[in-house]
């Protein structure tokens, strides 16, 4: 592994003289010039970071360059920086910092992180020095920051500023270059487990994750089976590099044709997991044909989603509730079988069709939790227990496995007597390797859904009919300020403006199996509509 140090002449002028005990201001003022901020723009730091046109994002990257680094410096941690803007259009960009177990930022440097990128040129020294203070940042620590990037033109350029920034304060960089999210994530976390989560390099990552695959799958593979290719739609973005580079890894059983691998069409344009769960249609540049089983990453590979069309052509979306059921019902037949009694759960948002919270609860007997929409909301959660499963509806989430969990698992799968007992214990512990535990992963969803999929001899139609959604409709709507808008319970319910949960409450109840709610979009300058019912004019005509 080798770290680079920054070739800015100026930095490493400054270094030898000031050894990054004090902030040098004045070269921190002179890059800030060369990475001037538009008049008049102001951002904030949302559920994903920042995201906006590319055009207005240098600033922004190099002062996010900065702030990783104190952060690195106040957690003694190595921090990362992601620099994609997901399933958004390819014009646009963003950037979010990675906390030093793979997780998102900590809200308060959420904050700071706003207040950084609004600043005026002049004001930087001072909110630098305003974060040192309050976070008690040492100077005198070493900072390490891991920075990766997705396909779009822009983000080469732009991660260069990243580097600026980090160098400018002394932090120490590895750049990965192109990884999807989630391997930037993994990355991050390797580094401060001092390489016991793996090694940080994206080819270990492969190997580990093709190991834990091939274990479990051992089983599951006969001759001649024709039901295990799959079709892969990966948005014209990273997660096609990728899956390329991972497949001379994985078993030749499984059969992985790409699609939208980024030679021709444009990134997200028409594909990619966001356009097939919001327009509840295949993407295009793929030739879906009745019940083949098929799949769409977004754009930095952190969300999948399954769905195939059948034979009567109508087209099946298999969304992250899908994922979630059917992966909680296979750790939980194997948690059964090694005879543990671990605490498991599924953490959802709002968004999760009524269907599959029914299905969870009063089928599998298995706890659910809603909670905020966004990941950080449900990762947190799922830390409660033994076993936490989180996807958001459109197709992001993980399955995280408390320490205790892994030690008694890894444990069992060796020494457990009761052959029966013991190999179950043995998927359970592939299963733990196989997952991506730092952030939603499309790579690693694939292989743990493929693996399920093929030991239980599942078609996609026999995954599919463990329940059948309700039909649902989400709308966006522009309005003049959607703060306004406050909700509660896990943003199920209004509280201001006063009188429009009533209103709501009135018109749910003129509908069966019914269900609403309104929120204002943390990512997007709209209020988003939900609503489910019976019938999908029901559902369409309660969200109108
Ligand atoms: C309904 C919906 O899909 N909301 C998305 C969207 O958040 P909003 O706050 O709804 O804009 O972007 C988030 C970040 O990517 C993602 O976590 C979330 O699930
Ligand atoms: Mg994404």
């Amino acid at each position: 592994m080798h770290i680079y140090y920054s070739d800015l002449a100026a930095f490493n002028s400054i270094c030898t003289v000031s050894i990054f005990v004090e902030m040098d201001f004045d070269a921190v003022a002179k890059y800030s010039v060369l990475h001037a901020k538009p008049s008049g723009l102001t951002l904030q730091y949302g559920t994903a970071g920042f995201r906006t046109k590319a055009e207005n994002l240098d600033h922004v990257m190099y002062r996010m360059g900065l702030l990783a680094v104190l952060r690195s410096k106040q957690t003694k941690s190595t921090i990362g920086v992601m620099v994609t803007a997901s399933h958004n259009p390819e014009e646009d960009n963003g950037v979010k910092l990675v906390d030093p177990l793979g997780e998102m930022l900590a809200p308060s440097w959420e904050e700071y992180a706003t207040c950084l990128t609004n600043a005026e040129e002049q004001e930087i020294q001072t909110i630098l020095s305003d974060v040192c203070q309050k976070e008690a940042v040492s100077l005198h620590q070493d900072a390490f920051i891991v920075i990766g990037r997705d396909t779009r033109p822009s983000s080469k350029k732009l991660s260069q500023a990243v580097i600026d920034g980090v160098s400018v304060l002394g932090g120490q960089y590895h750049d990965y270059g192109l990884v999807t999210t989630p391997q930037l994530h993994y990355m991050v976390c390797c580094w401060n487990t001092q390489e016991h989560y793996e090694k940080a390099t994206v080819e270990a990552y492969y190997q580990k994750l093709a190991k834990a695959f091939v274990e479990l799958t051992k089983q599951a593979f006969s001759p001649g089976d024709s039901h295990r290719s799959l079709k892969v739609d990966c948005a014209n973005g990273i997660g096609a590099l990728k899956l390329q580079e991972m497949e001379c890894h994985l078993p030749r059983e499984l059969l992985i044709q790409m699609y939208n691998n980024g030679t021709k069409g444009k990134l997200n344009h028409l594909c990619g997991a966001d356009f097939v769960k919001v327009h509840q249609k295949p993407p295009q540049g793929i030739e879906v044909k009745p019940n083949e089983r098929c799949c769409s990453f977004d754009g930095d590979a952190d969300r999948i989603v399954y769905f195939y069309n059948d034979a009567a052509g109508h087209f099946h979306l298999l969304d992250g509730d899908k994922i979630a059921t059917l992966i909680s019902t296979f750790l939980k037949e194997l948690l059964s079988k090694v005879g543990q009694t671990l605490t498991m759960a599924v953490v959802q948002t709002a968004y999760a069709n009524g269907s599959s919270t029914r299905y969870l609860e009063e089928t599998m007997k298995v706890p659910v939790h809603c909670v905020k929409t966004g990941v950080k909301h449900l990762h947190q959660k799922a830390q409660e227990f033994d076993i936490g499963v989180y996807f958001e509806a459109n197709g992001h989430g993980t399955v995280l496995f408390s320490k205790a969990a892994v030690e008694k698992i890894r444990h069992l799968a060796k020494e457990e007597k009761d052959n029966q007992k013991r190999e179950a214990a043995k998927m359970l512990e592939n299963t733990i390797d196989l997952i991506n535990q730092t952030v939603g992963d499309a790579i690693s969803d694939l292989l743990v859904i493929e693996a399920i999929l093929a030991l239980k001899g599942f078609t996609v139609h026999h995954w599919d009919a463990m329940y059948t959604d309700l039909p649902n409709r989400q709308l966006k709507i522009k309005v003049a300020d959607r703060r306004v808008i406050d909700t509660a319970d896990a943003e199920r319910r209004v509280v201001a403006p006063p009188g429009l949960q009533e209103k709501i409450d009135g018109l749910v109840k003129k509908y069966k199996l019914s269900r609403a709610f309104v929120r204002p979009s943390g990512t997007e300058d709209v209020v988003r509509v939900y609503a489910e019912a019976d019938t999908q004019e029901n559902a369409d005509t309660l969200a109108h």
